[in-house]
């Protein structure tokens, strides 16, 4: 079976070079470009979808609900999760990443955005910031609000909608896409491929660019692509491990 993985096309704040998480900014025209691209190279390769997993940020929304309008499947079932969201970046949110290395250093940014157990510092509870505020998040508890994250903490939600959903669904044979985001998504491939923690640092996944997976009847990946109409990915983002199929 096919699993589609999707993340949402560019950003105003990766156009911006800023820590985004949780966040709520939208697409770029860039970003709205791309995503009536991969709807195009979907199409083009043949592929259908039964369901469809996104986030509650509208970047990961909207780059589903422009594949699904150019795919003429906005009535399938869409299934939005929290748990699907970015890696909470705690006090760095709306920072600028390259002013933030001037300040700090390279070296302790490279921690924060690629160390699977290093946290960004937190946010306090009164910080504008904090999603208890949110009402898109009124029905949390209060300890599955985010104060900051590793890739550890993220992946650990991403996986309860994955056993909890994704996989019943899977295994009843229906097509599933997953629009979603960088470290979502790195949580899941990190996953799905078994990839050690020095390994999953340098996968980054592109904006906007189909990633399929074809797995076995136990879920277990038997090979994965990504689809681009000129079958290229950007330069510099195909991570080692899917250079090459692994069958
Ligand atoms: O800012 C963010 O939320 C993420 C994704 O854009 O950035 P990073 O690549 O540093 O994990």
């Amino acid at each position: 079976m096919k699993l589609v993985l999707i993340r949402h096309g560019e950003s105003v704040w990766n156009l911006e070079n800023k820590f985004t998480g949780w966040t709520d900014v939208e697409l770029s025209e860039n970003g709205l470009r791309e995503a009536r691209m991969a709807a195009k190279v979907l199409l083009e390769n043949g592929l259908e979808f039964d369901i469809a997993y996104t986030s509650r940020l509208k970047r990961a929304i909207r780059t589903l609900w422009i594949i699904l309008h150019e795919m003429d499947l906005m009535w399938i079932p869409v299934h939005k999760s929290w748990k699907l969201n970015e890696r909470h970046y705690g006090a760095l949110q709306g920072l600028n990443k390259q002013k933030t290395a001037e300040i700090y250093g390279e070296e302790q940014v490279h921690k924060w955005r690629r160390y699977v157990e290093v946290r960004p510092p937190e946010l306090t509870k009164e910080d504008p910031r904090y999603p208890g505020h949110e009402f898109k998040y009124h029905d949390l508890k209060e300890e599955e609000l985010p104060l900051t994250e590793n890739l550890s903490d993220t992946e650990k939600r991403v996986l309860e909608e994955w056993h909890e959903h994704i996989v019943p669904d899977l295994l009843a044979g229906k097509r599933v896409i997953i629009a979603a985001h960088g470290n979502t998504l790195r949580a899941l491939v990190k996953y799905l491929d078994n990839i050690s923690s020095d390994g999953i640092a340098n996968l980054n996944i592109p904006t906007g660019t189909p990633l399929v997976y074809e797995l076995d009847d136990e879920l277990k990946p038997i090979r994965h692509y990504y689809l681009s109409l000129d079958g290229t990915i950007p330069e510099g983002e195909i991570p080692k491990h899917l250079e090459s199929s692994t069958d």
